[in-house]
C-alpha cells in the first residue's frame, strides 16, 4: 500500500470553548477521494482550513508524507492546492487577471493556457469582463478554472459545486475522478449529494468510513 500523502493524528479543535472535533484520525493516501460531511457549524469549513495549513487553533499531529508537516511545510505549500468556500475573486478584476492573480507564485502560466482553463470551465467570451459583472455560478467558474491547469497532488477544496449547475458539477466531478486516478487526492467539503467510487467519509461528529 502506498503511504498517505496527509496523515491527522488525534485531531482536536475547540471554538468558543466548544469542543468541534476530539481524537479525529484519518490517512490521506493518493488516489483517493475524501468527502467532509456533517450539519452547519460541524466544523467541516475549519477541518479543511487546518488541512490546509491555514488555521494553527488545533491539537493532534498532521504527517505529510510520513513525517511531521510543521517541519515540511514549504513543501507541503507547494504541493497542496486550497480553494476555500468563497470565490476569493476580485470584482473589478477580469477572469484572466483573477486566474493570473490566483495562481501567482506558482510556477508560471502562459496567458493562452489561462484562457483555455476558463474557457474549459464555460467561461468562452468572458475572460474579459469585470467579475462583478458575471453571475455568482460564472465567479465560482473563475476559482474552479484552477483546477484545469492545477499539478499539485493534494487538493483542499471546500463547498465549491455551491452556485453550479448540473453540467457544471458533473465536470467538477469528473476532475476529482481525473486527479485521484492520476495519484494524487482529493478531500472535499460538500453539502452536494457527492457519490464517487470507492470515496472516503469523514463524517464529523461520526468517524471515518468508506462508501461502498
Ligand atoms: N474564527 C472563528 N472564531 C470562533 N468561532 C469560529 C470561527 N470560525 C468558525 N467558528 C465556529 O466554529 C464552528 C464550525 O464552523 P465551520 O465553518 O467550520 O462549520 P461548517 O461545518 O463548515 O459549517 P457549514 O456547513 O455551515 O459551512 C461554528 O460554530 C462557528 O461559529
Amino acid at each position: 500500500m502506498s503511504e498517505p500523502l496527509l496523515q491527522a493524528v488525534d485531531l482536536q479543535c475547540e471554538r468558543d470553548e466548544r469542543i468541534l472535533f476530539r481524537d479525529l484520525s484519518f490517512s490521506i493516501l493518493p488516489g483517493t477521494i475524501t468527502r467532509v460531511e456533517g450539519p452547519n457549524g460541524s466544523g467541516k469549513t475549519t477541518l479543511l482550513r487546518m488541512l490546509a495549513g491555514l488555521n494553527d487553533a488545533w491539537s493532534g499531529e498532521l504527517l505529510w508524507c510520513g513525517q511531521p508537516r510543521s517541519g515540511r511545510r514549504e513543501e507541503f505549500l507547494r504541493n497542496t492546492l486550497y480553494l476555500g468556500h468563497r470565490p476569493g475573486i476580485k470584482p473589478l478584476l477580469t477572469p484572466v487577471e483573477n486566474l493570473r492573480a490566483l495562481t501567482a507564485g506558482r510556477r508560471p502560466v502562459p496567458e493562452a493556457v489561462l484562457r483555455q482553463a476558463l474557457e474549459g470551465t464555460g467561461l468562452a467570451g468572458f475572460q474579459n469582463v469585470p467579475c462583478r459583472n458575471l453571475s455568482a455560478g460564472q465567479q465560482r467558474r473563475v476559482a474552479l478554472a484552477r483546477l484545469l491547469i492545477a499539478d499539485e497532488p493534494l487538493w483542499l477544496l471546500d463547498e465549491i459545486f455551491t452556485a453550479i449547475d448540473a453540467d457544471g458539477v458533473g465536470a467538477i466531478e469528473h476532475l476529482l475522478g481525473q486527479r485521484a486516478a492520476e495519484g494524487g487526492a482529493v478531500v472535499v467539503t460538500t453539502h452536494h449529494d457527492l457519490r464517487m467510487p470507492g470515496m472516503q467519509r469523514i463524517t464529523l461528529g461520526g468517524g471515518l468510513s468508506d462508501e461502498c
